[in-house]
């Protein structure tokens, strides 16, 4: 029998932030599978391929370190795809945006042994740190602090796919390795990953700026479920590329908006290679502005948007989330 269940994927496996976010999205009911995915493009290609799975939440920026690059060059790919389908120069991708998440986060030093507290990292002469890139940037000055408080220890810093799995990948690691008693496995992850596992907290609290936060992207494929229809405040995500070497051509974009009085709310970029030019540094632009429905100007502000960008594509008008404000 086929599960009549919403489906929902998140970067996995359980315990990360991600999943946080999937969870502050749809809650905690029996008509939801939440489903593990394996890295961030797997959420995008899941959700395009199997037809099963509603919804993907992915991460796109932190409020200490900035892009999640991973997300935005999906986004970027997808847009800049030839397959694409195409109406002038507006590009429909087969994805939409339909809301936006925001998680506090709050990473811990984690370790599979109960090592009573940091100040006995000083017994390691080895510790191998275990966590997601993104994070890196987020603990930047704490593992700063490490590396000058325990200066006889190496720290060695590993990738993972996720915090949760590095939780999983130091204990597998540390377990294979138990007659090294000079070596440490941790990881950074958040204090639901240590329950997940059964861990332990060496350390509370070692994001370098309390209040960090990420902001979450929930997607669907275009047109498949009636869209959340609320009095919120919206917001729209527009990309596009504009014409190269001529002065002013982003300029002429960014006019629209201030002709329209429509509120600018972000501006980010990424550099993108089109097979069909050999020029490298070529730029795709990413803005976000508030939408107001009840306005009668949105066909005519499209249409500008079609005769001043090369391309362009907008993947959704979204509930702004009330965590935007706090
Ligand atoms: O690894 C996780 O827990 C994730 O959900 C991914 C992710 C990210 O890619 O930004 C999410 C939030 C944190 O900023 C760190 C990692």
């Amino acid at each position: 029998m086929t599960s009549t269940k919403t489906k929902v994927l998140f970067l996995g496996p359980v315990g990360t932030y991600s999943h946080q976010a999937a969870l502050q999205q749809f809650g905690d009911s029996d008509d939801i599978e939440y489903i593990p995915a394996q890295s961030i493009p797997q959420c995008f290609d899941d959700l395009e391929g199997a037809k099963d799975i509603t919804y993907s939440v992915v991460p796109l920026e932190n409020s200490t370190n900035g892009q999640v690059v991973f997300s935005y060059d999906l986004l970027r790919d997808r847009m800049l795809d030839e397959k694409c389908q195409k109406k002038q120069n507006q590009i429909i991708s087969s994805l939409e945006v339909i809301g936006e998440q925001y998680v506090s986060i709050a990473h811990c030093l984690i370790s599979p042994v109960d090592i009573s507290g940091p100040k006995n990292l000083a017994n390691y002469k080895q510790v191998r740190i275990h966590t997601h890139p993104q994070v890196w940037g987020q603990v930047a000055r704490y593992l700063k602090e490490l590396r000058k408080n325990f200066s006889s220890t190496k720290f060695e810093l590993i990738d993972c796919t996720s915090t949760s799995d590095a939780v999983s990948q130091a204990q597998q690691t540390q377990l294979k390795n138990i007659s090294d008693q000079d070596v440490l496995n941790v990881a950074i992850a958040s204090e639901a990953a240590v329950h997940i596992y059964k861990a332990y907290i060496v350390d509370h609290s070692i994001n370098d700026v309390t209040g960090n936060t990420t902001r979450f992207l929930v997607l669907q494929r275009r047109g498949t479920v009636e869209l959340f229809n609320t009095e919120k405040m919206k917001v729209s995500l527009l990309t596009f590329t504009t014409e190269q070497d001529c002065p002013g051509s982003l300029v002429d974009v960014l006019t629209i908006l201030k002709n329209f009085s429509i509120n600018m709310c972000s501006i980010s970029s990424r550099p993108f290679n089109n097979k069909t030019s050999t020029r490298k540094w070529q730029y795709i632009f990413y803005i976000e502005y508030d939408f107001d429905g009840s306005r009668d100007i949105w066909d005519s502000f499209y249409e500008q948007i079609n005769l001043k960008c090369m391309e362009w594509c907008l993947w959704g008008t979204f509930p702004r989330n009330d965590r935007y404000y706090k």
